[in-house]
Order: C-alpha cells, then structure tokens, then sequence
C-alpha cells in the first residue's frame, strides 16, 4: 500500500498575497492499492474511489471528475500512461474542510500529481511536481506550503510567450469528458521547467495558529473574481513593506508581537473580500496584542472564509472572542489549534494491509484486533508472567493476578497501628532505548523498582507493594514478560509484592519495537518513627558515608547516548571501559536496590537522613536531606569513580560540576549519621555485601548545600 499524507495551508498571511503559504497539520491522507488480479473490476480509467471526512457528500468517486485522479491522470498522461494500472483503489481520507481557505484544493493538486509520482514510478522530484501542481492550481502559495512543508515564500519565473500559453491551458481541456473541454489525449501539455520556486523561512517555535472556520464556503475562485485587476502604488508598498517585515519577525524567538502585528496587515485582498465574508473588516481589527495578550497577528486565512490568529498563548479565549464576532452575524463556526507542518507532503510503501479490496474490508465486520489491539496477547501475557508475579508475595499482600485492584493486608504485613504510607512513582527514561537497541528487556524491570523503591526507604519507608505501567504500540508477549520478570526480581530484592500493573497496548502511540514503562511503591513507616530525614538531630560534624553504585544507575542517558555517537561507538561494540562486555550490555547493568541494608540500619535508628543520587547528582540530591544551615562538605578521592563513569566524562570531556550534575559519579546513595556511630553503621552495611566509603561531613552552610572539595581531582583524568 503506498500512504501519501498532505497537509493543508493557509496561504497569503495576510499581505503575502499569491506568494506566502504556511502548511498546518490537517493531513490529507490517500491510501493506493494495486491489485491487478482481480476479474471483476471494470472502474472508469480503472480507478475505483472510496471516500471519508469532510465533503463525503459533494466529492465525486468518479475517477474522471474526481480532482484528484484527474491531476493524477494529467500527469500520468504526461508520462505515456493513459490511465491507472488495472485494480488501482484510492482511498481518499479528508478532514480539511473544503472551501474555507485552508488549502483543501491545494492539498488535492499536490495529492494528485504525488499519486501519478508513485503509482507511475515516474521518480519525479519535488520540483518538478511544483510545476504540474502549478499547471493546475495557478497560485504557488497553497500548494508550494502543502508540498514542501513550513512557511514559504514562493516565485514564479518569467516564463516565454509560448511557454505562458502552455501554462495557461486550463486543466478541463487536458482531461477527458465528462469533465469538460476536448480531450487532448495521450500526449496533453507539459509544465515548462521550473515555472516555480521556493524559499522556507524560520517559524519561532513558539508561534501556534488558532484557525476560526465559519460554517459556510467561500470558493476560491469567486474570491478572486472580486479582486481589482490594478493598485495603486501605495498600496502595493504599503504590502511589500509588510511582507519585509512579517517574513523576518514570524522566525523570531520570543516573537515580537507588534512587529508580527502590523506585518499582517494587507491593502491588496482582505478589503476586497469583506463583501464575501460578514463582518471582515470589524473582526480583523477586533482584537490585537493589548486587548488579548498571547496574540501575535490576524488575517483572512487564503481565500476566506476562515480567519487565522497567530499566538503564543491564550488561544481559547481568542478563538472565544473571534466566534463571537461571527455569531453576530448568526454564523456558527468550528476552531482549531494548528500547528505548521514542517515536512509537507510524504509517501510511504508499507505491505497491503489484506489482500481484500478496500469495499470488501469495508464490508467486513471490525474487530477490536482489526484496530491493533489483541485481547488474546493480553491473556497471553497475563499467563505468562503469573508465576513471576506470584513469587513476589509478603505477608499482606498475595501478589496473585486479575482482580481489579491489589489489595494489602497492613495488619497482616506487620503494621497492626495504622502506618504513615509513603508513595513514589518514577520511570526507566531513555536507559529503555539501550535494551531496545540490544534486544534485551529482562533488567530494565529492576532499574524501574529501583528508582521508586530507593525513594522510598530514604524516608525510612519499608516497600510494601508495587504496581508498574507497561505501554507500547504492538504487544510482543515474549518482550513484555521478560520486563515484567525483570519487574517481579527487583520486587523481591526490595522485599515488596507486585500487586498489579497495567499493560497498554495503543496502536500508533509508539515506535515499533519500542515500549514505556513507569510504576509506583508504596512503603510504610511505624507509627512513632521518624520520617526521614530527622533535619533537627543533623550536627556539624557528623559523618557522611556513600554507597558505592553499580554504573550509571537510570540517570544521564541522554548524554550517555550523546558521548558514545561523538565517541562512534555502537552499543554492539566492546566496552572500552570492561572488555568482556559489550557497551550495550555494560550500560544495561541494572541499578542497585538498597532497600534491605539500609532497612537494618534505620531500624537500629543509626541513620539520620539518606539522600538517593539520581537526576542532578550530587549537587542537586544531597541537600534535600539537609537542614538549611548545614552543607554536605565531601571530598572527591574519598570514593572511587567507576570505570563506565570515569570513561563516560573523558569521552564527552565533559566538566566535573556537569559530571557531578548529570551521573551518581559512584555513589548511588549518600548517608548522614552521628560519627559515634558511624563504624556501627559501616559494619551493619558491609555485612549485607555494600561498598561503604567515609565520603565527608556536615559542615555549617556559607551557601551551597554540597560542596565538593578537590573538583579538580576530576579534571586530571582529561
Ligand atoms: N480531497 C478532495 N478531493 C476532491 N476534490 C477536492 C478535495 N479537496 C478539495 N476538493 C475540491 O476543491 C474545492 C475547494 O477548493 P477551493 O475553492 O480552492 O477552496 P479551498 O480554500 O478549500 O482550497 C472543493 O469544492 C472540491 O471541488
Ligand atoms: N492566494 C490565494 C490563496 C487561495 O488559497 P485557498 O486555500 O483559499 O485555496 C488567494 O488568496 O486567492
């Protein structure tokens, strides 16, 4: 099946007249299947027409009235081929409403000739297409935004007198009846080369069009029989002023609202067409940038009737504004946020969907499969991953599947006084990138409870339970059971039941192959303890102690990913930094659950406050266990770097306070406890297996709340 996908336009942006065009993101969608087996087929030009959206009563399914055939046909023709290959189908998707100036013709032109382009295999490249559209739709504005995307300015060249007879032939005499004119058969006019041109201008990302549609329609072509065949010279400057100015501030950032205001304004169309379109001019000067902040500019979107508000914010109320000036006028209107379309239009091949024709799939009756959804993977899945889920069960909570919510017994977990219940909720982030690109899924599921589960216990919570969120496009069953293992081994290394999940499955909301997953903890703390971190016991001078991590934990992905692509590494490569691995599987290592040694320790209250390193690193994490006027004072040498890290910041170059902002740097977690204490607390930690290092101490605070002495250490590495 080829897809080609046009957006609509809004052309002339006020005094861009015939020139200017911004594509918006209403797509016009044509499917095309070829099926030349079939006996019964005896469509006109051997084109048979199937139809959705907006004008699904006006538009002919007749391959020889219908425009955009007929613009195919034309360039096909062009092209030695008379008509459609035998059991072509199109199936056209519409929602551009027709005849409101946003570029429904446009959009079909530029659809058509994309038609004739693939299914004619004529290679044509986007320039070329430019011309046929042009032979068509005489205006370059519209169909320049719809084919190649964005705001653009469009020329045309001087074309020789023979040449502009050519151009000027009207497309009805190219085609055959019924549509009028005289069929010139195999061999119609072609477009001169190069007729157009165009240029893409910068569009301030922050600009977003709120598009006013009336429900009534203005054709273009009557909109442009009202126009003066002559100006007077100051109106023609009076726009080439304008369009000057418009052209640079619509790429602006911030825009400037005064400048993007008066650039919109036009003396050569809109005053033409207020005869056309009620209350035109009072709605154009009906609301600027001081009466409705957020709004950049107004105008009469192409021919009309639609008006198109450009703003940065506060569109709702715009838009409200703009629809009450129409219902003055008892006309009703619909609006929409548009945003431009930067790539303009596309084809893709993707294998026939069935081998059914679309009026027989049509006829067929849908099923919730036929959407992309499988009840029957689900259950499947929910098969697979029971005994897993199953071997996470604590006292209070029986971890078995399939009821509608998990339920936990907090009497029976130990907490027979009602608990203070902690929660936290957290995702993977891009570390998923890395198992999709190494096809291995089975420790992710760990990195996602630990990141909610160490939250948890630095507050002195124990994990009780835990839920976790897996969403994807297709479900692959053996992909999502190893995640929910990979789930089910970091809940029992917390100690906490997997009570239940959710796994979606949403047709098109994801790549292929990829997946996101996030879950939350819930934790308890015993009536009459403390909820870490106890701020007030914190002293100058008490010790702070770090626990070694096993890598990069979940954090700094984005700039892992960033190091290794300067660095031309592929994550199938060795790591430079542990050569039995490589880079993929390295990177993979999941992050560490300190959920059971930092138990005892609470228990035993040896610990004053803990402080997870993740986002923001050190600098960030440390001091939301802090007092406000105490600072973690931690010495670098005082921990070793792991070689991932260490190689990561030489690679990237990256500088010791970003290297200390963006990874744990080797300490997945960081305690405070009384130093009297401190050699108790070590030795409990150790013996549960930790890496524990005397990293520093709280100092009282001059201003920031983690200082790092001897940054410098770092560097030396560079
Ligand atoms: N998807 C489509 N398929 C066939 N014809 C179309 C399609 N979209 C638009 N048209 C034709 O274009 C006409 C509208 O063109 P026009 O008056 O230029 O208004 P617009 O501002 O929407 O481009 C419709 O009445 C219809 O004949
Ligand atoms: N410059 C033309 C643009 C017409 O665009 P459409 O979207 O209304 O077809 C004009 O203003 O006539």
């Amino acid at each position: 099946m080829i897809t080609i996908k046009v957006p609509c336009s809004s052309a002339n942006i006020g005094p861009g007249f015939d020139v200017i065009g911004l594509a918006l993101s209403i797509y016009l969608e044509l499917r095309i299947t070829v099926d030349e087996s079939r006996t019964d087929f005896d469509a006109p030009l051997n084109c048979e027409i199937s139809y959705e959206g907006q004008g699904a009563e006006e538009v002919s399914r007749d391959a020889t009235v219908n425009l955009i055939t007929r613009v195919a046909l034309y360039v096909l023709k062009c092209h030695g081929q008379s008509q459609f290959p035998r059991g072509t189908h199109l199936h056209i998707i519409n929602p551009i409403p027709l005849g409101r100036g946003l570029g429904s013709s446009g959009a079909a032109v530029v659809g058509g000739v994309m038609v004739a382009n693939e299914i004619g295999k004529l290679g044509l490249s986007k320039a070329r297409m430019f011309d046929y559209c042009l032979m068509i739709e005489r205006h370059p504005d519209n169909v320049g935004a719809a084919l190649f995307g964005g705001l653009v300015g469009t020329y045309l060249n001087e074309l020789e007198p023979e040449d502009t007879q050519r151009k000027e032939i009207p497309l009805a005499e190219v085609l055959p009846q019924p549509a009028g004119g005289e069929d010139t058969g195999i061999q119609p006019p072609e477009p001169p080369l190069n007729i157009g041109h165009y240029f893409q201008f910068t569009w301030a990302k922050e600009i977003k069009c709120v598009a006013v549609i009336p429900d009534f329609e203005v054709p273009t072509s009557k909109a442009r029989e009202v126009l003066p065949k002559q100006y007077s010279r100051e109106d023609v400057i009076f726009n080439l002023q304008r369009v000057a100015l418009l052209t640079t501030a619509l790429g602006q950032s911030p825009p400037n609202s005064d400048m993007i205001y008066k650039g919109m304004q036009d003396k050569v169309h809109q005053p033409y067409r207020k005869g056309l379109i009620p209350r035109l001019t009072d709605i154009l000067s009906s609301v600027t940038p001081d009466s409705h902040p957020g709004l950049l500019g107004i105008c009469l979107s192409g021919a009309g009737p639609t008006i198109l508000a450009l703003a940065t914010h506060n569109f709702e109320h715009i838009a409200e504004h703009l629809l009450s000036e129409f219902e003055k006028e008892n006309i009703t209107c619909e609006w929409m946020l548009l945003e431009p379309a930067y790539d303009g239009a596309t084809a893709t091949h993707s294998a026939d969907p069935t081998p059914a024709t679309f009026q027989q799939e049509q006829q067929q009756s849908m099923t919730y499969a036929d959407a992309g959804v499988s009840i029957d993977r689900g259950n499947e899945l929910v098969t697979r991953i029971k005994s897993a889920v199953r071997s996470t069960a604590r006292p209070g909570a029986d971890a078995t599947i399939g009821g509608f919510g998990g339920a936990i017994n907090l009497a029976a977990a130990g907490y027979k006084e009602a608990p203070i219940l902690v929660q936290a909720i957290d995702g993977v982030g891009t570390k998923l990138k890395i198992a999709f690109e190494m096809q291995k899924y089975d420790t992710v599921g760990i990195d996602l409870v630990a990141m909610n589960v160490n939250d948890l216990v630095v507050q002195g919570a124990e994990p009780i339970s835990f839920l976790d969120y897996f969403a994807c496009s297709k479900l692959d069953v053996d992909v999502a059971a190893s995640f929910v293992e990979g789930v089910a081994r970091g809940c029992k290394m917390a100690d906490c039941a997997l009570v239940g999940g959710e796994t979606a499955e949403m047709p098109g909301m994801y790549a292929d192959g990829e997946f996101d997953a996030a879950g939350e903890a819930t934790g308890c703390i015993r009536q009459g303890v403390k909820v870490l971190p106890d701020v007030e016991s914190m002293r100058a001078g008490d010790v702070l102690l770090g626990l070694g991590s096993s890598g990069c934990h979940s954090n700094g992905f984005s700039l892992v990913r960033k190091v290794l692509e300067r660095a031309g590494l592929k994550f199938t490569d060795q790591a430079p930094w542990q050569e039995s691995k490589t880079v993929g599987d390295a990177l993979l290592e999941p992050t560490k659950i300190y959920v059971k040694p930092l138990l005892a320790i609470t228990r035993r209250g040896l610990v004053k406050g803990m402080s997870h390193i993740t986002g923001g690193g050190l600098y960030d994490n440390v001091p939301r266990m802090l007092p406000s006027h105490l600072a973690a004072e931690m010495e670098i040498g005082s921990w070793p770097v792991p070689p991932v890290l260490k190689w990561l910041k030489r690679a990237g170059k990256v500088r010791s306070k970003e290297f200390a902002r963006a990874w744990n740097t080797g300490l997945g977690m960081v305690l405070v406890v009384d130093k009297h204490r401190a050699e108790t607390a070590k030795d409990i930690l150790e013996e549960w297996g930790e890496k524990v290092y005397e990293v520093g101490k709280l100092v009282k605070r001059e201003q920031d709340g983690c200082v790092l002495l001897q940054l410098d250490e770092w560097d030396e590495w560079d």
